[in-house]
This record gives C-alpha cells, sequence and structure tokens, in this order.
C-alpha cells in the first residue's frame, strides 16, 4: 500500500495518537522532525501551529499538508510518527517501509542549522533556558520582552525552547549564530556522558542492569488492579497535572521529564526534589512511572542508578542500616564487586537518584535535629533517611520525594530544591483514563456520558484514585439503583458493593438490598484492622496480624487487601489494603457500625490534631505502637488519614444511608453517633470562627480559611443535611473569605458551595492561586448569589467555565466584582463579559490580566461597556490587545462616570493607543490611575497624554515604566507633567 493511503486509511488512528494525552508534545516533536527534514517549510509550520486552535485542529491540518505534499512527504511522517511515539501507542499502526534517507548536506547559515537540528535542540536547550536567553540577552539579540513571550508560563520547557527557537529565527542571522555559539561553549563545558561509560566497570554495568530489570519489575502493574483486573502501567498511565511555582510566585506547567529539571527551583543548593499532591492524586502511581522509564532507559538518561524507596516499608525496617545495606537490602544486591559498586556510588552523586515515595507514610515526622554523614555506619532508618534527605550524607544525589502536602513542614521545606504540585487528571485526562480503562469505546462513551450528566461526579474524577473507581464501578454506576453518587462515601460504598458482587453467588448484577448486612462480619474484621493500623501509622500487615482480627483467607480473597509488592528480604507474606483511602473506608464501617466501640472514639477523630493523634493511638492500637515514636509532634503526619476518615464517617451518618446500614447497627446508637458528628463539626467550626480577627478600623471583617476549615466544610457535604449546613454559616460574620493556596479542586468547590450557599451576609470570596478549572467553577455557582466579588486568579478556567459563571453571575443582584488574573481565558469568552456588563448596571471591577485576550476581544469588551455606567476598575495587564484594542476601550470609555482605574500593561499598545487614551483622559472626571508600563509607546503618544492631562484634574498618575523612550525623553517628559512615572 503507498504511504498516501497509508496516511488516509490511518487518519482516524494517526489523530487519536497525536491528540491522546491531551499534551501538545508528539505533535511537536513530529513538526521539528519534519521542519529538519525539510518536509515542511517555515510557512506551513505557521498554517499547522495556529495558537488559538485545538490540538486536533492542528493535526488534521498537519495530515492535510503533508498529505498534499506527495508520496516521499507522506512516508517521512509516518517515519517521523514512528521515531516520536512510544512503543506502547504503535502497535496497530502501519508505518510503511524505510523511508527515504533524509540526511541533507549542512545548511549553510545559522537560521537554517537552527532549522536543520531543532529536535537535538530542543532537548538540548530543555534544561538550560535561562543560560540561553541571557546570552541572547546581554548580547542584544532579545529584549525582555522576548525574553517573557518565551518564558509564558503557560509553556512547558519543552515549548519553550521552541518558542525562543522561533524568536530567534525571526530575529535572524546575529541571533542564531550567537544561539549557536553559546551552545557549542556549552557542550565543550558540560562532561561528555560516553566518558562515563568507558569508567564504567564490567561489575556497574552488571548491577546497573540487575537495578534496571528488578526496578521494571517491580514498576510494571499497577497496585490498585492488583488481583482485579488485567492493565501494565503502560495501558492505563495518564499524565496528571503537574505545577510548580517559582520564587516570584509564577506557576509554570510541567512534564513528567521536567519533576527533576531545572524550572520551578527555588535553592540550589538542595538536591531534594518534592512531588505534592492530595490523597489519591497520582503521586506513587507517577513515581512509577517514572521509575518504569528509567528502567527502559527512556528518561533520566542520565541517571545511571536509580534506587526506589517506599516510606511504607522503611517504616517496618527495624534494624539499624548503614547507606550501603539500605540500598543494597532494600533495592538488590550487586551479582559481584559490591564494594566496587558502592565505591561508584560513592564517587558519582550525580549519576544516581533516589526516590521515597509517601513521606506522609513515615511514622516519624522529618526533623534535622541529628547529623549523620558516614555511609558505611549503621544508624536508625529516619536517622538515614532525614540525612539523605538533607543532603549531609551522599550530598549531590538527586532525591525525589512524594508526601501529601500536610506532612511538610518548614524544617522539610528548607532544603527542598523545589516543589511540584501534582493536580490530578485535568477534564482531558479523565476522558483518556476513561477510554484507556474500557478497551470497547461505546461503553466508555456511556461512562463519559454518565459524568457529564452529573458534574459532582466528574468534579470527583479529577483525583485518580476516584476516577478509578468510577471507572471500575461502571455497571453499579450505569445501573444506577441507588441514585447518582454524590459524595465520596457514596464512591466508595460503590466499590464496596462492586467487589462484594464480583464474589457473590448470585447472577450478575444482583446483590440483594441487604449486602452489607450479609457482609458485616468481614467488613467489621477489615475495619478493625484499618483502624488499628490508621492509629500506631501502620499500613502493611503481617499474616500473624490478620490472623489476630479474625480475618480468613475467604475475607482475604474478596480483594480489598493485596499482598505487598515488597522486592527486601522478608520470608512471610504481607498485606496493605488497595489504596490507603480505602483503609480509611473500612476504619470509618468500624467506628460507624462496631456497637462495642469506645463512645469517644468520633470526639477524638475530630478533635484538633495533637490530641487527636495521641488520643486515637493509645486506645486503637495499644500493643502495635512503637514507642520510640510516641508524641504528636512526631505524628503529626498521620492527620490526613485521619481526616478522610472523619470524613467518611461523616459520610456513613448521613441520613441517605440510613436504610443501608439499618439491620448493621440500632437505629439508637446510630443516631447517637451521628448527634456526635454533628456536634463536633460545630464545636470546630466555632474554633475557627473564634480565630477572626477583629478588623481594623476601615478594613473589611475578613477569615483566611485555616486547611481543617475546608476539612471541616467537606465533612459536612458529606452528610448532605442542608440543616447543619445552614447552622453553621449562621455563625459565620465575615466579609471577606479567603482560601488561597488551599488546594481547592473541583471537589473541594462542590463542598464549599454547598455550605456557603447558607451565609446570612453576602461576602467576597478569595481562591486566588487553587485548581478550581472550568468544572469547580460550575460546582461554585450555587453559592454565586452571595459572593459580591470573586477573585479566582491563576486557577486553569478557561472559557467554557466563564460562560457558565456569567450566566449565572448575570442574574445575581450581588455580584459586582471578579478577578481572573492568570487562567486561559481568550477572546471567545470576551462576549459574555460584555453581556455582563451591558446588562449589570451595578458591576463594578473585572480583571483579566495575563490570559490571551487580543484587539478582537477588546473590541467585543468595548461594545458592552459603552452600555455600561457602573465599571469602576478594568485590568487587562498582560494580553495582546495592541493599538486597535487600546482604541477600541478608550473609545468606549470616554463617557464613562465611574471608571476610576484602568490598565493596560504590557499589551503591545503603541503610540496610536495612547492618543486615544488621551481622549479618554481629556474627557473623564473620574479617572485616577491609568497603568501603560511595559508597553511600545514613543515621545508621540506621550505628548498627546501630557496633553490632555492639562484638562484632566482627576488623574493622579499615569504609569509608562518599559515604553520606547530614551532616558533623557523620559526626564524631559516627567518634567512637562508630574503625574508621569517613567
Ligand atoms: N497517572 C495515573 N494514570 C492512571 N491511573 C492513575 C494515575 N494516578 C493515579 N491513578 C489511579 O489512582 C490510584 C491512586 O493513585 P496513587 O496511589 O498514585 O495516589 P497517591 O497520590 O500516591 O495517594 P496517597 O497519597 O493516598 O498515597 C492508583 O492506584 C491508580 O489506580
Amino acid at each position: 500500500m503507498s504511504t498516501h493511503q497509508l496516511i488516509l486509511k490511518q487518519r482516524a488512528e494517526l489523530l487519536a495518537v497525536l491528540c491522546g494525552g491531551g499534551s501538545a508534545e508528539p505533535l511537536d516533536c513530529v513538526l521539528d522532525l519534519l521542519l529538519a527534514w525539510e518536509v515542511l517549510v517555515w510557512e506551513d509550520y505557521l498554517s499547522i501551529q495556529v495558537a488559538e486552535k485545538a490540538l486536533s485542529y492542528k493535526v488534521r491540518q498537519l495530515l492535510d499538508v503533508v498529505y498534499d505534499k506527495g508520496e516521499d512527504a507522506c512516508s517521512l511522517l509516518l517515519a517521523a510518527m514512528n521515531q516520536v511515539l512510544p512503543e506502547e501507542q504503535k502497535p496497530g499502526l502501519c508505518f510503511g517501509k524505510e523511508c527515504a534517507e533524509v540526511g541533507k548536506n549542512r545548511p549553510d547559515t545559522a537560521t537554517l542549522t537552527l532549522l536543520a537540528d531543532r529536535p537535538v535542540l530542543v532537548r538540548k536547550l530543555r534544561d538550560n533556558i535561562d543560560g540561553a536567553l541571557n546570552v541572547l540577552l546581554t548580547n542584544g539579540c532579545f529584549t525582555i520582552k522576548d525574553c517573557d513571550v518565551v518564558q509564558l508560563p503557560v509553556y512547558t520547557p519543552s515549548q519553550q525552547v521552541r518558542r525562543l527557537l522561533d524568536q530567534v529565527r525571526f530575529k535572524g542571522e546575529t541571533a542564531a549564530k550567537t544561539l549557536l555559539q553559546h551552545l557549542e561553549q556549552t557542550e565543550t563545558t558540560r562532561p561528555n556522558p560516553e566518558d562515563k561509560e568507558n569508567h564504567l566497570s564490567a561489575n556497574c554495568m552488571l548491577y546497573q542492569k540487575k537495578l534496571q530489570s528488578s526496578v521494571a519489575a517491580q514498576s510494571h502493574y499497577l497496585s490498585t488492579y492488583g488481583g482485579t483486573g488485567h492493565f501494565s502501567l503502560d495501558d492505563i498511565y495518564t499524565d496528571g497535572l503537574l505545577e510548580v511555582i517559582d520564587g516570584s510566585g509564577e506557576t509554570t506547567t510541567l512534564g513528567l521529564e521536567d519533576v527533576v529539571g531545572p524550572v520551578g527551583t527555588l535553592n540550589e543548593d538542595a538536591d531534594t526534589f518534592l512531588v505534592s499532591g492530595e490523597a489519591g492524586s497520582g503521586k506513587s502511581t507517577l513515581l512509577q512511572r517514572l521509575h518504569l522509564l528509567w528502567a527502559r532507559e527512556a528518561l533520566l538518561t542520565n541517571t545511571f542508578l536509580l534506587f526506589p524507596f517506599s516510606c511504607r516499608k522503611l517504616n517496618a525496617e527495624p534494624r539499624e542500616l548503614s547507606l550501603k545495606e539500605l540500598l543494597f537490602l532494600h533495592c538488590c544486591w550487586p551479582d559481584r564487586g559490591q564494594d566496587e559498586v558502592f565505591q561508584f556510588i560513592l564517587d558519582h552523586p550525580n549519576l544516581v537518584l533516589f526516590t521515597f515515595d509517601g513521606l506522609d507514610e513515615f511514622k516519624q515526622g522529618f526533623t534535622d535535629e541529628e547529623r549523620h554523614c558516614c555511609p558505611t555506619k549503621q544508624v536508625p532508618i529516619p536517622v538515614l533517611l532525614f540525612n539523605l534527605l538533607q543532603g549531609t550524607l551522599m550530598k549531590g544525589v538527586m532525591k525525589v520525594v512524594t508526601s501529601r502536602p500536610q506532612a511538610v513542614g518548614p524544617s522539610l521545606k528548607h532544603y527542598l530544591r523545589k516543589e511540584v504540585l501534582l493536580k490530578g487528571f485535568s477534564p482531558g485526562g479523565i476522558d483518556c483514563f476513561v477510554k484507556k480503562h474500557h478497551s470497547d469505546p461505546a461503553m466508555a462513551r456511556r461512562v463519559l456520558e454518565s459524568l457529564q450528566a452529573n458534574t459532582v461526579l466528574l468534579s470527583l474524577c479529577h483525583i485518580p484514585v476516584f476516577c478509578w473507581i468510577v471507572t471500575k464501578c461502571h455497571q453499579e454506576l450505569l445501573g444506577g439503583q441507588d441514585g447518582i453518587p454524590q459524595t465520596i462515601t457514596d464512591v466508595y460504598l460503590l466499590v464496596l458493593q462492586h467487589f462484594f458482587q464480583r464474589k457473590s453467588s448470585q447472577p450478575q448484577g444482583v446483590l440483594g438490598k441487604a449486602w452489607l448486612e450479609e457482609h458485616l462480619d468481614t467488613v467489621l474484621k477489615l475495619g478493625q484492622l484499618a483502624l488499628e493500623g490508621l492509629g500506631a501509622s501502620c499500613y502493611v500487615f503481617s499474616g500473624y496480624e490478620l490472623q489476630r482480627i479474625g480475618l480468613t483467607e475467604q475475607d482475604v480473597s474478596m480483594g480489598f487487601l493485596i499482598y505487598c509488592n515488597d522486592l527486601s528480604v522478608t520470608d512471610c507474606k504481607r498485606y496493605e489494603f488497595l489504596h490507603i483511602t480505602l483503609q480509611c473506608f473500612f476504619a470509618a464501617l468500624y467506628v460507624v457500625l462496631n456497637r462495642n466501640s469506645d463512645r469517644s472514639v468520633i470526639y477524638r477523630l475530630f478533635q484538633p490534631q495533637y490530641k487527636q493523634l495521641s488520643g486515637l493511638s493509645q486506645r486503637c492500637l495499644g500493643h502495635c505502637i512503637d514507642s520510640s515514636v510516641e508524641g504528636w509532634e512526631s505524628r503529626v503526619t498521620e492527620t490526613p488519614n485521619l481526616q478522610i476518615t472523619a470524613q467518611f464517617v461523616s459520610g456513613l451518618l448521613s441520613q441517605r444511608h440510613h436504610n443501608l446500614l439499618l439491620d448493621c447497627c440500632p437505629t439508637a446508637v446510630r443516631e447517637h453517633k451521628a448527634k456526635q458528628v454533628v456536634k463536633s463539626l460545630s464545636k470546630g467550626m466555632q474554633r475557627h470562627f473564634k480565630s477572626i480577627p477583629r478588623p481594623v478600623e476601615g478594613e473589611k471583617k475578613s477569615m483566611h480559611a485555616m486547611p481543617s476549615f475546608v476539612w471541616l466544610i467537606k465533612c459536612i457535604y458529606e452528610m448532605q443535611d442542608s440543616s447543619i449546613a445552614q447552622d453553621t454559616m449562621a455563625k459565620l460574620d465575615v466579609e471577606h473569605l479567603k482560601l488561597t493556596y488551599c488546594n481547592i479542586g473541583p471537589v473541594e468547590c462542590t463542598a464549599l458551595a454547598y455550605v456557603l450557599k447558607y451565609l446570612r451576609n453576602p461576602v467576597g470570596l478569595q481562591l486566588d492561586n487553587n485548581s478550581v478549572g472550568d468544572v469547580g467553577v460550575e460546582q461554585l455557582l450555587p453559592c454565586l448569589h452571595i459572593c459580591h466579588s470573586l477573585y479566582l486568579r491563576n486557577n486553569n478556567i478557561s472559557d467554557e467555565g466563564i460562560r457558565k459563571l456569567l450566566e449565572k453571575g448575570m442574574k445575581c443582584e450581588r455580584f459586582q466584582k471578579i478577578a481572573l488574573f492568570n487562567n486561559n481565558l481568550t477572546d471567545a469568552c470576551i462576549q459574555h463579559f460584555a453581556w455582563l456588563l451591558k446588562s449589570k448596571q451595578n458591576f463594578l471591577s473585572l480583571r483579566l490580566g495575563n490570559n490571551n485576550i487580543t484587539s478582537q476581544g477588546a473590541e467585543q469588551l468595548a461594545e458592552g461597556l459603552s452600555y455600561n455606567q457602573s465599571l469602576q476598575f478594568l485590568g487587562f495587564w498582560g494580553n495582546k490587545i495592541g493599538d486597535r484594542g487600546a482604541e477600541a476601550l478608550a473609545d468606549a470609555l470616554k463617557n464613562s462616570t465611574t471608571l476610576i482605574w484602568l490598565s493596560l500593561v504590557d499589551n503591545g499598545v503603541g503610540s496610536a493607543g495612547a492618543c486615544a487614551l488621551a481622549k479618554l483622559i481629556s474627557q473623564s472626571k473620574t479617572l485616577e490611575e491609568l497603568w501603560l508600563n511595559k508597553n511600545s509607546i514613543s515621545r508621540e503618544g506621550v505628548e498627546c497624554l501630557i496633553e490632555a492631562l492639562k484638562m484632566n484634574s482627576s488623574v493622579k498618575e499615569v504609569w509608562l515604566r518599559g515604553n520606547n523612550l530614551s532616558p533623557e525623553e523620559e526626564e524631559e517628559l516627567s518634567k512637562q507633567e508630574s503625574r508621569l512615572t517613567f
């Protein structure tokens, strides 16, 4: 078959693999190769990479362009895809015969060299963008603005390199030569990886191979599918959202390869990289993927040896160990030349990487009190681990640690090179995961449709572990006998039902109404094991412990417990729960269903951290507590799991599950426990409210929520009892509620809205720097009527989220302010703002900085603005509205009798725009501040502004820093008008 036909025939498949994970990287890599091989010319490239178009559009465009170029081009496209796609995506695709030689003569200009070497340059520059930008800047090839364009936080490092190469090409031959020279210089100073190979002994090479195969074996399967499914990690792994916040507070999205890259580095002297994320957000799975790709030499190729550790398993290590023993005992032994291999590790820390999964599960909280730096001395495991993390021991070895955020205190932060946040699945990720899980496309479609129809469930699916359950339990979900799941308790009851169903002798799909009662004995035994385990930070159980509680083979065969995948030396079988959140769920079932449970267990579960921990551990697992780790300070890491347990307890005691629990626990006991929960929640909230400081005179009464405020709200949501929400909120009296950097995702938004809608007085709700996203925005709508202001800076919101938000906002009388700095908004959502401004004549403040709004958007907004007589603040910082946009806005605002503050900073506005704004100044009686920094206004424009200011007395300041003026001009012009600031 000709390659022409191959492209046509496989069009849908090619489209699917290039768009699959929602990442543009595969397409970008293919484009790099096609440019280098001269299959595409620059104009073709631009016609494909249209900024505002969707990925699928770009791929289609690529297929069309190449198809039109004929047979040779088609075969090179297939060759490029063959080179770029990972092996697991290739089955089923045909790439045709080996294609013609693509090596051409060396190009004769630097600009062409950049194109010919593009694929290599992207790889080389990814780790040193800053260095390259510095050189281009100091040589005058780039301006600050060029650097900003390259380093926009929405780009991944690879995309930044491509922007850099495009910009260099645009600047011309000198810039290209400067970049190539810089690369040549850095090449000669960097050690050649081949030198490394030459110095490696056969023993080290052998050990590397052994370690690689043991790591590959450990990471091949996902434990949640242990015994119940057949997925390899390759089949099911879906990219999660990874973000890093740099020193200036800017957020950048990362790829897996960037976890140990330079982007987001906060402390150059530290070697520990932290990946933090909430329960079930996919931290262990991400690490597992990293391990697997390393073992296959597909990632971390500069790392010669990778040693993976699980903190859960380190907990069970009672011996004192030396570093050598830790590495070889807990990972694998060298078959030959132990000393030589160990010496190699000591001599080459830069070629070694350690990973520690689940630091939050480590029994002892991090401290840097005891120093230890001798690799051969035996010390307790915590001393070894903490000194590795600090870098006192094995300085220079990279360490990747995963943890829930709550367990990372200030003393550990001090030793972090950077912190990467894992935020679960994006909407595209959910889609991709469901499709990977269900090989039958019709079933995948049904599951996705049912999620779209229930946004509460959809919002839960942003957390991968919930997504896994929902997808796995699709039959129960689509059967829908017990209503649509609304809470995480509902979702976990679904999984409970699903597992019992699998083992049931009843025909498929039928599980009697009393299914929980039927399995009560198993549930209680598993619950006891789970709760005792949590009390003692114990997640791995021996056969003896199972026996002590009376768990039988049959109980184990239900599938909630799995064998511990442990390669370290131990003869006996060990077990763990399928996932730690499932352990929390069983612990909660035990608290709720156990008739003899200690009456104070619920109070202790809801108490503040220090009381909660010591109390629970003493009562629950007295015999199992390691006396060396007593005390709340060292065990504060357990709090998140106890909080999740408390959330499940609230959910199980909800009236909604009354029928299910009816015959499992006497009604009086259940009701008593429910009352205890309600009382605890109310007390917890009051403690918060009491901590609200009195407002300083002239300032609003505001509350900055502590992390446990969100937890209490989530517990109230689990109860699904509006009267509890109503009673609690009646006591909260603030004008401003601040929840910035609180890990608020769609799930938290659902709970927040459920509770906040009962506030008596309107509030400003500040949710900046979270992961609300479009789905979260939709979840917030029920409380929008009570918000006079909504702050959603940096929250991954796109046009669709805004459409829904404003549709509702338009009808909310009190809604007057919105801040959306640094989201993913484009011109497509501006019509909704225009409509809002037209129809809401009490709207005060609109801040849209750092989005992707162009002159077209500004023109659309201007239409709405011209009808508005209330807006006081308008912020457009960091968009691209240019002169045309500035003219449109100025014209629309010139009759405004309310506008006080306008910012068009960094918008490509030139003198024409400034002259239009001058007209606004000359007419306005209210404008006080005009911000025009970082534009391209020249003298002519500033002179217009000065003329206008002569007729205006309201304006206090016009900011003009970073425009096209010489220092002399700035000095002269500021003398003419003191209100100008340069
Ligand atoms: N990237 C992913 N692709 C596919 N499935 C995933 C991914 N991440 C997580 N999952 C699913 O979610 C489950 C839970 O994820 P994981 O154990 O990695 O979360 P975690 O953040 O380490 O949780 P915890 O903090 O509670 O230990 C996995 O077992 C898997 O089923």
